[in-house]
């Protein structure tokens, strides 16, 4: 079965066709996404491929409901944009995918893979706000968490890499790109992530905030008297990276300002590596301790500097990089130091397998 994997990213849209042995059979890179205005494109891309049997979405929110991948249908392409407030960055987007696919491939079936579904494991200590229990309830709120097909593949990934099963291991993994979320997999399942009800909680990302107190926000909100709609705007797109440094949030543009010491750049990277190591430490409490560190992500695969800075001090947990091949080495790989009691990692973002894979499944690999 030859799979078309579209990725709409808060920034850009991916499409990736693997044919039956998972291998590359085309791909396309759209940076600006705004839905029907690049149809032309994609008809352009499914007219150049060999085959497409099926199409792989990644949706951001499942919500309560959508707790593993699921055929697309109308009513279910109608309950996942209901979940549009909750991610409001993502959740237009995959279904401007959807609606895109199935005008220019309207007999090929769809299915709907989400970046919630491995984090519905999380135990309730974890998942639970602490918020009246009628509230709870009522409207569902609870850390639903994010990334989850590339935590997932990442952490079975890990798992071959150190030559265990995975139900014998414990994986923290920093997915760290525009988006940014780390999450603690014991034998297999989400035990604990970053991102909570919504992808704004926890990290410094490129131009989100990640979490600040509440108290500020209502703060802000009763001195300022901005809505609710413009306070998401600058949590969301002008905060993190960006919003410290007044410029795009790009890491790479963020590395060239440190190496220059210009000061707003060096005290946003020092911000961003802060909470980062916190997390990381936070994350090793969920699980117990950990066997291995992964990073991925357009940032976790590329920056050197970002996974030194991450693991600064963390020796007390058993992790410690090998400098040179922290520095040179390509993923998929080890870069920990040779006696380190914890295995480093460095593992390619694989969202289009995890998708490929869920896809075949829900489809009976007809
Ligand atoms: N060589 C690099 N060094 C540091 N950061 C990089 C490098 N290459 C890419 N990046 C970062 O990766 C980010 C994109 O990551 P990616 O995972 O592809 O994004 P998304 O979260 O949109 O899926 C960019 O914002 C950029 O900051
Ligand atoms: C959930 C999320 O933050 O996704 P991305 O990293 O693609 O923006
Ligand atoms: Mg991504």
């Amino acid at each position: 079965m030859y799979v078309l994997v579209v990725n709409a990213g808060s920034s850009s849209l991916k499409l990736r066709l693997l044919d039956p042995r998972d291998e590359l059979a085309a791909s396309l890179d759209l940076d600006e996404w705004s839905g029907e205005q690049e149809i032309g494109s994609l008809r352009e891309f499914v007219a150049g491929a060999p085959r497409i049997d099926a199409v792989g979405h990644r949706i951001v929110h499942g919500g309560a409901n959508f707790r593993e991948p699921v055929l697309i249908d109308t009513d279910v392409r109608n309950r996942i944009s209901e979940l549009a407030e909750l991610a409001p960055l993502h959740q237009p987007r995959g279904v401007s995918g959807i609606d895109a696919f199935s005008a220019v491939l309207p007999h090929v079936p769809a299915v709907a893979c989400f970046d919630t579904a491995f984090h519905a494991t999380l135990p309730e200590a974890a998942a639970l706000y602490a918020l009246p229990r009628e509230w709870n309830e009522k409207w569902n709120l609870r850390r639903y968490g994010f990334h989850g097909l590339s935590h997932a593949y990442a952490s079975r990934r890990a798992a071959t890499l150190l030559r265990c099963p995975v139900s014998e291991v414990r994986v923290i993994t920093c997915h760290l790109g525009a988006g940014a979320s780390l999450a603690a997999t014991v034998r297999g399942r989400s035990v604990d992530t970053t991102m909570g009800f919504t992808p704004l909680e926890g990290l410094v990302m490129a131009a989100r905030s990640g979490s600040v107190d509440p108290g500020l926000v209502l703060w802000l909100q009763c001195r300022t008297g901005a809505t609710a709609a413009e306070l998401s705007h600058v949590l969301e797109q002008r905060s993190g990276l960006a919003g410290m440094t007044a410029g795009s949030g790009d890491m790479r543009e963020v590395l060239r300002g440190v190496a220059a010491a210009d000061p707003a750049a060096t005290l946003a990277f020092e911000v961003y590596l802060h909470r980062l190591r916190r997390e990381l430490a936070a994350m090793t409490a969920a699980a117990g301790g950990l066997d291995a560190l992964v990073f991925t992500g357009g940032v976790g695969e590329h920056s050197p500097e970002v996974r030194s800075g991450a693991v600064r001090g963390l020796g007390y947990l058993g992790v410690e990089l090998d400098a040179e091949h922290n520095r040179t080495a390509a993923a998929d790989a080890d870069i920990s130091a040779r006696e380190a009691p914890v295995r480093t990692f460095m593992i390619n973002a694989r969202e289009d397998l995890e998708i490929a894979q869920a896809s075949r499944t829900v489809l009976g690999n007809r």
